[in-house]
Formats: structure tokens, sequence, C-alpha cells
């Protein structure tokens, strides 16, 4: 049967590929190209329609391992043998001391019929150090990198970690060399690109997985820590918030499970981390990024189980630091979970869900301080009958665009050309709520413009500018957006509550966007009067009863 079928090639380091052809066995040659770098990652994907045929690769002056695409072969069944079960993530909350490793590593070790993949963040708040030390560099002086409070902090923590958990502190030796030198280099050049923000930030990660490694090691339970940017998570060149590309499936799984099959050590791999695709240098997927490490591994892997573990009951009902009272929601469906981390809910990367889902694996979050709290699972359905609101989100601090058309009523082509603009400028937009001739948007500011840039207003003038060619255009800042997650089935009976509760509030939306996901309604409303909305929303749908 003819199938499309991709395929992704590595080329050997330091050797050109002269012959640039594939060999489908006997049924036909396919060409294709290849983008030289300085480097050994070289990807094409291939498409071609004979799916079964052997491949033999015909490549002069250099080898290409070619990755086939089997992600259906690997899946393992938990119990029936010696193969990986599960995914188990740990965030830096929970890895946060050498107590809290020490804990997380009987929690590990407290279920035996587990062969888990563990993938660790990095110890408690050294990431935001980590950017916080850079930032100084830039400014210090060389002769002052030394007294960055923050570099202080982080070998005191690390090198104290490593005494704590019994293990040698040449573990981590060269990284924290390597993080001083970085952050002299920084000094020097006074300034911090986003591409060495990755590097810089990666040392976080490398050092919590090797200690983590070295302690299991030294309580008997084999281990082996992995830098995911070596074992082929590979991505955009985003820097800072790169994407996985599809070439990380075959090749994460190819290294993880032949390793596994010679050697059965944990395996303990870094979060959040990794190889641009073209500039072969350390990326990140993103602020939280680690969780979607984790799914990415469950999906190459084919495994049976995503756990995430966090410092809360898994997902509330709100978020704990705006109201204390929030409960734990036990089931959640991928597309409820995906909205909910897209619309600002911390506990999960925004781009989490979509490996999970795409390979049908159930993901759990837990409490590794409360290991015997169910918890919230996320699968792809669940039974919606009783459902109604789930989940009340708040995003902050969104710009909001009032764009009204100076045509006439009947004027086709004014969203497109809204759209198009913003697709020109390369900013994207969260709600919309359209009538023929005028459209309300956010924009994200954190994550979606590529953060500093919108706090820069002169970009927000060139928006406005280039929208006013055509429109009348209001820019409205400070705006939030709570996401009220649910049954949109429901949507007049989850209404009608909503607009008692704002009215009661003497709140009024700015703007309602019920989205074809049928698990959102968005209300925009002014930043100050954002907390007080969610904690009346959830007093009305989660504290009473009618
Ligand atoms: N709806 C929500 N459900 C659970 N936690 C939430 C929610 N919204 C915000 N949070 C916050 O997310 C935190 C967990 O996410 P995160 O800090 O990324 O964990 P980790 O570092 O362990 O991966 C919680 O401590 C909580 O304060
Ligand atoms: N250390 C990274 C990646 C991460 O996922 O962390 P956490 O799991 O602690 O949210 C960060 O702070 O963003």
């Amino acid at each position: 049967m003819a199938a499309s079928l991709q395929l992704y090639g590595v080329q050997t380091p330091g050797l050109a590929l002269s012959s640039k052809r594939l060999e489908f066995g006997t049924k036909g040659i396919c060409n294709f190209s290849v983008t030289p770098t300085s480097s050994s990652a070289i990807f094409r994907t291939v498409e071609h329609s004979c799916r079964n045929t052997p491949l033999r690769v015909s490549c002069e002056a250099a080898r290409v391992d070619l990755i086939e695409r089997k992600q259906t072969e690997t899946r393992s069944v938990s119990g029936t043998g010696k193969e990986l079960t599960c995914v188990m993530k740990f965030g830096g909350s929970s890895v946060e001391s050498a107590e809290r490793m020490k804990e997380v590593a009987n929690l590990i070790l407290s279920f035996p019929d587990e062969r888990p993949v563990i993938v660790l963040s990095a110890m408690g708040k050294t990431t935001n150090k980590l950017l916080k030390a850079g930032e100084k560099a830039v400014t210090c002086g060389v002769t002052n990198v030394e007294s960055i409070e923050e570099l202080s902090f982080i070998k005191e923590l690390h090198l104290r970690t490593a005494h704590e958990l019994g293990v040698e502190t040449t573990v981590i030796a060269q990284h924290l060399e390597g993080l001083h030198q970085l952050l002299k280099g920084i000094s020097m050049m006074k300034e911090l690109t986003l591409r060495t923000r990755d590097y810089l930030v990666s040392f976080g990660e490398c050092m919590s997985t090797r200690l983590f490694s070295a302690y299991l090691n030294k309580i008997g339970h084999k281990a082996r820590q992995y830098d995911a940017f070596e074992i082929g998570f590979i991505t955009t060149d985003d820097f800072t918030n790169a994407d996985i590309l599809e070439a990380t499936y075959p090749a994460v799984s190819k290294t993880l499970l032949n390793n596994w099959s010679k050697d059965k050590a944990v395996p303990v791999v870094t979060g959040f981390l990794g190889k641009g695709w073209r500039s072969c240098a350390i990326t990140t997927l993103g602020r939280g990024g680690s969780d979607l490490t984790a799914t990415t591994i469950g999906k190459a892997l084919g495994l049976r189980e995503i756990q995430v573990w966090k410092d809360v009951d898994g997902v509330l009902t709100c978020d704990p630091n705006i109201y204390s009272g929030a409960q734990s929601v036990p089931y959640l469906t991928f597309d409820e979970a995906a909205e909910l981390a897209y619309f600002g809910a911390q506990v999960l990367h925004p781009l989490s869900m979509r490996p999970a889902r795409d390979g049908d694996i159930p993901v759990r979050v837990k409490n590794s301080y409360n290991p015997n709290a169910p918890g919230t699972v996320i699968t792809r359905s669940r039974d919606m009958s009783k459902a109604v609101l789930t989940s009340i989100v708040l995003k902050r601090n969104v710009t909001m665009l009032d764009i009204a058309s100076t045509r006439m009523l009947g004027q086709y082509g004014f969203l497109a050309k809204v759209f198009t603009t913003f697709e020109d400028l390369g900013i994207s937009v969260d709600v919309v709520a359209t009538s023929e001739v005028s459209i309300s948007l956010t924009l994200d500011p954190a994550k979606l413009w590529g953060r500093e840039l919108v706090q820069r207003a002169n970009e927000l003038d060139h928006v406005v500018e280039e929208l006013e060619k055509i429109a009348v255009v209001k820019l409205l800042q400070r705006r939030s957006i709570i996401s009220l997650i649910g049954n949109v089935q429901k949507s007049s009976l989850i209404l009608e509550k909503v607009f008692k509760v704002l009215r009661s509030n003497g709140v009024n939306v700015q703007m309602i966007s019920q989205g074809a996901s049928k698990v959102n309604i968005s209300l925009i409303v002014n930043d100050e009067e954002a907390e007080q909305c969610v904690r009346a929303l959830h007093s009305a749908f989660f504290e009473t009863s009618s």
C-alpha cells in the first residue's frame, strides 16, 4: 500500500555529503537536499511512497544515518518484560534540595513495577538565578563576576547538594567552572543574546540531572544521565522558545531504547533543552519546557503513561496563588488541558499536551510532596455529561486592540488585511471577536511576542501605524483574559452565572469569545478587576451548590 514516508538523516560529523540520493531498494531513487552546516546535525525530510521497501542509502564520502519513523513498534506493555514503561518528570519545585532529591528517589523506588525515564528540571529557582546572573554580568565588569550573588548562590546550592547526597562534586565541577567562564564571557562582550541565554540556563538542568543520577547510582539503583541536546532533541533555532522538530521522535527513541537494551540503567534526562537544527547550539523550549520534554519522550518511546510531578495536588480549579481554596480537578481531556495551559495556567507548559495527544498517552499530574493525592488524569476523552466548569485561568498584562474598518458595511477582505498585517509583523493573536466592520483582539506580551519586544512602545506603535492604513485603531493595555475551561455545550448556563457574578461585582466585560475548541470561553476585563473576578467566579461555580 502506498503511503507517505518521512525520513530524517544525521550526517557523519566533519564529512561532506556529495551525493544526494537515497535508494529505496529496487523500487526507485529519491533525490533529497541537504543544508551544509559546520557540525553534524543535518536533517532533511523526504516524502516517498514506498513505505515497506528496504532502504539503502547511496551517499558518497559520508555516512548518513537514516532513522525511519516506526512509532507503533516501540510501544511497550507494562509488566510483560523489561521495557521502559513511563516517564516521570519532576519540576524544579520537586528537586529544590538534597532532601527533596532523596524523597524523589524514594518515590521512584516505591513504584517497583515501573521502569521509568526520569526527566528533571533545574533545582528550585536555579533558572531564574542564572538569568539574573547573566543580566548582572552584562554590566558588572569582568573583575566583578566573582561577586555576582546569584553565581555564589548557584555554586553553593549545587556543591552543598552534592555533599548532602554523598556524591562526588566532580560530577558538576566542570559545569560550575564552565558557568563561571561563560559569565566572564558575557561580561566581556557586554551583551546577553538569546542564544547565550539558552546556553546559560542549560547549566541548571545539566547539573540537577548529573547530581540525581549520581545519587541513584550511589544508592544502588543503576542510572545514566543524558543531555537532551545530545540524544536527538532537535528544535527550531528560536532561542528561548524553540519548537521540537519531528526528527526528534525517532532519534530520541533510537538512542534511549538502544542504550536501554544493552544496559538497564534508568535514563535521567535534562528537561527543557534541545539543539537547534541549523545552529547546532543549545536551545530551550520556553519556560516550564520540561513538561514538553516529558511528553515528547512519552510519545517517542510509545510509553504507557506520562507523569508530571509538581508541588500541587494536580491541576486545580484556579491558580492557588489567586485563591488558596482552589480544588484539584480529577479528570481533564487533552483539549481542556491544552487550552488551560495556553491561556496561562502555569502548571503545564502550553505545548506539552501536543505529543501526548498525538501519541494518545495519558498524562498524570501528581504532587511529589503529597504522592497519595490522586492528582489529575488527562486523557483523550472523558464523561462530560455532568461537567460544567472545570477550571478558571487568568492571563494578565494583555494588550487589546479594537480595530474598526474605515470603509462601509459590505466591504470584503477587511479581516484578511488585518491578519495579514499581524502575519507580516510576526505577531500572534490570542482571543478574537469580530463583526463585519470591526474586530477586537488580544496580543500576549509574554510568550507570543518574543518577550521584551512588547514592552517597547515603538513596536506597538508600528502595529497601530500599519493597521491605521485601513482602520481606526484603539490600543488598550493592562487587560486580563479570564478563560473559563469546561463544557461549552453548557455555555448558556455558564454565561448566565458569569454575568450574574460580574454584575454583582460591578465589572464590565470588554470582550467575550467562545472558540471553536468547545472547551473555552474567554472574557476580557481590566487587570485591576481580574483577580477579584476569578475569586467571585470560583466561589459561584465551585463553592455553591446551585
Ligand atoms: N490551575 C492551576 N493548577 C495548579 N497549579 C497552578 C494553576 N495555576 C497556577 N499554578 C501554579 O503552578 C505551580 C506548578 O507549576 P510549576 O511551578 O511549573 O511546577 P514545577 O516547577 O514543579 O514543574 C503551582 O505551584 C501553582 O502555584
Ligand atoms: N527550569 C526551566 C524548565 C522547567 O520546566 O522548569 P519547571 O519544571 O520547574 O517549571 C524553567 O524554570 O523554566
